[in-house]
């Protein structure tokens, strides 16, 4: 059922306009009449959820729900155990990104061993030619698709964002034909159809004035190049373009880290999975275009299931000014809405107390309007959350500013420059940290151990140092950014994450590298110290992804496989 955006979407640029009409139709007279309450959002059905989803999810332990105050989402039908698939689905259409396009196969999504390459338009690659036969949709889309690149250079629109439109008219085009009624029809991990796109939320109202222009430009462009069968109104391509931009998952290969390869669109998951800061599931890629959501810890009957469409590690204002600029609403989840002095929230952004060196200084968040207007006022005092002591701002400030300037530089060192060497000197000191577990006090006056900072800067240290061949330092940073997350996880947060996996199959190359040079310079017993350590860590890694991406997937099955190796 298509929904009504207006209601659905709690975005908070709605709220405010309404509030400001009562102010504005407010007059003398108004003080005898009784004001109407705020009609308050309740937990009463909105729309019917069409019977195509409910078939699509009918193996899942899941009840489908549409109401007033959540809108379309699922919830557990019974007690969920971690690792239970809750949704699995075939992309209606999915694109391998630009920066991959010839190192992943464009129906597996396997790494590209060697390659078969379409020698027409000269942009699709696959694997094999069982793979290439598969690729019913390219041969109707291949000369469209050799335009892509051009025009999306000339109208400054991203290629994949284009080449995602001309997959998915094309699946249009292929239902024109089938009749009404067949359209419920639902067969296990088919591709979900074009349709359903068609019900998702586009947020187009949101969208901002120039990415409109310069679509509108493209899709008058692309649809000059079109069969007129496939075309669809310029004005329906862009909020075709609203839709992905609202809706479109990421896909990681299917052997190594969590990169984003592909992007697809997933209506079933799209329109179901909703957010939180702190979610009970993930969504994972699987072989072939399709996306699984996986509950990473166990979910009780009833309870919602969320996903996180941001970074986790990232601060409360952090997380606000993502979602209201990409998804166009104010997270109201529990983390978000726990008092910042009991929230993990107050470390990501904080200082650690000059007087207790346990606890940081709450700095109170930004509103939605200082969001908006990206300015925030920062008061004069803020409060150890521990002791109580009260400092001020410029002082706790200036420890923040100073990681700042040294993550920039540092940042500045490494992209522009290419000088390693100068980027390590300015994210080193950020990213080593004394931890809670590990001390009774903490360093007085600095950015805590969980400051987000210290996150962002060690994971470009990481490759810095790899780049060095510094295997010894690039171990250190990667077991401190472990011990980061485990003290996150102590405080609620997922223990069982796709970056967490991917920072122990990361450890795990690093002692096998280390293990590997002292094979080399013939220290035998040191080798044998670093193997036990890589295997340890690729054990540790099969663990959490047999959890998030399930036992039988490539990349459990990758590190699973490493660990018997070393
Ligand atoms: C991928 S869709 C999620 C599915 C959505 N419930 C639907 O019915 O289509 C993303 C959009 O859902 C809404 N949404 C998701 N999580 C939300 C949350 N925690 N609070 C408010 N709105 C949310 C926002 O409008 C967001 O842009």
């Amino acid at each position: 059922m298509p929904q009504n955006e207006e209601t659905e979407c709690l975005a908070p640029q709605q709220e405010t306009p309404m509030q400001n009409t009562t102010k504005n139709e407010s007059s003398p007279n108004l003080t005898k009449i009784k004001k109407k309450k705020p009609k308050k959002k309740t937990g009463a059905p909105a729309e019917p959820i069409s019977e195509y989803y409910q078939k699509a999810l009918v193996d899942y332990p899941v009840s489908l729900r549409n109401t007033k105050a959540k809108g379309r989402h699922a919830a557990a039908s019974g007690p969920i155990a971690e690792g239970t698939t809750v949704c699995h689905e075939q992309a209606t259409a999915f694109v391998v990104r630009s920066e991959f396009i010839d190192q992943q196969c464009h129906v597996c999504l396997d790494t590209l061993a060697t390659k078969l390459m379409c020698s027409d338009c000269k942009k699709s690659f696959y694997c094999s030619q069982a793979c290439l036969d598969r690729d019913t949709t390219h041969p109707k889309v291949c000369s469209i698709i050799s335009q892509v690149d051009t025009i999306g250079r000339s109208t400054d629109t991203d290629p994949d964002l284009l080449r995602l439109m001309v997959l998915l008219m094309a699946e249009r085009m292929e239902e024109a034909d089938i009749p009404e009624e067949n359209k419920t029809e639902y067969k296990p991990l088919s591709q979900t159809p074009y349709w359903c796109v068609e019900d998702l939320l586009s947020h187009r109202e949101h969208a901002d004035r120039a990415f409109i222009n310069v679509l509108t430009e493209a899709s008058q462009r692309l649809v000059s190049e079109m069969p007129e069968s496939m075309a669809m109104s310029v004005d329906d391509m862009v909020t075709l373009a609203c839709r992905i931009n609202s809706n479109a998952h990421g896909l990681g290969d299917n052997q190594s880290r969590n990169t984003d390869v592909a992007l697809g669109l997933f209506p079933v998951g799209a329109m179901f999975f909703n957010h939180a800061c702190n979610p009970n599931t993930a969504f994972v890629g699987m072989p072939n275009g399709q996306l699984a959501f996986r509950t990473i810890r166990p979910v009780k009957t009833d309870e919602e299931l969320t996903v996180s469409y941001i970074d986790l590690y990232a601060s409360r204002d952090e997380r606000r000014q993502d979602l209201l600029k990409t998804k166009h609403f104010w997270c109201k989840c529990k983390r978000c809405t726990t008092p910042m002095e009991n929230s993990v929230d107050r470390f990501l952004q904080s200082v650690v107390c000059t007087s207790c060196s346990k606890d940081v200084y709450v700095i109170p968040p930004a509103s939605i309007e200082e969001l908006n207007k990206g300015e925030k006022s920062l008061g004069e005092t803020w409060t150890c959350a521990g002791c109580g002591h009260v400092a001020s701002v410029s002082k706790v400030n200036e420890a923040i500013e100073k990681a700042n300037a040294s993550y920039t530089a540092g940042m500045y060192a490494l992209r522009q420059r290419r000088d390693y060497r100068s980027a390590c000197r300015q994210l080193e000191p950020l990213a080593k940290t004394v931890l809670p577990s590990q001390a009774t006090k903490l360093p007085a006056g600095e950015i805590h151990p969980q400051n987000s900072i210290r996150l962002n800067a060690s994971i470009p240290l990481l490759n810095c140092l790899r780049h060095q061949d510094n295997i010894k330092g690039a171990i250190e940073v990667n077991r401190t950014i472990l011990d980061v997350l485990d003290e996150h996880a102590k405080q609620s947060l997922p223990d069982k994450t796709a970056e967490i996996s991917d920072f122990w199959q990361n450890l795990g190359e690093l002692c096998d590298a280390m293990a590997e040079q002292c094979r080399v310079s013939g220290r035998q017993p040191l080798q044998k110290k670093w193997y036990k350590e890589a295997r340890d860590a690729y054990s540790q890694a099969a663990k959490v992804r047999a959890v998030v991406f399930g036992p039988e997937h490539p990349k459990t099955q990758f590190v699973e496989r490493c660990a018997l190796r070393v």
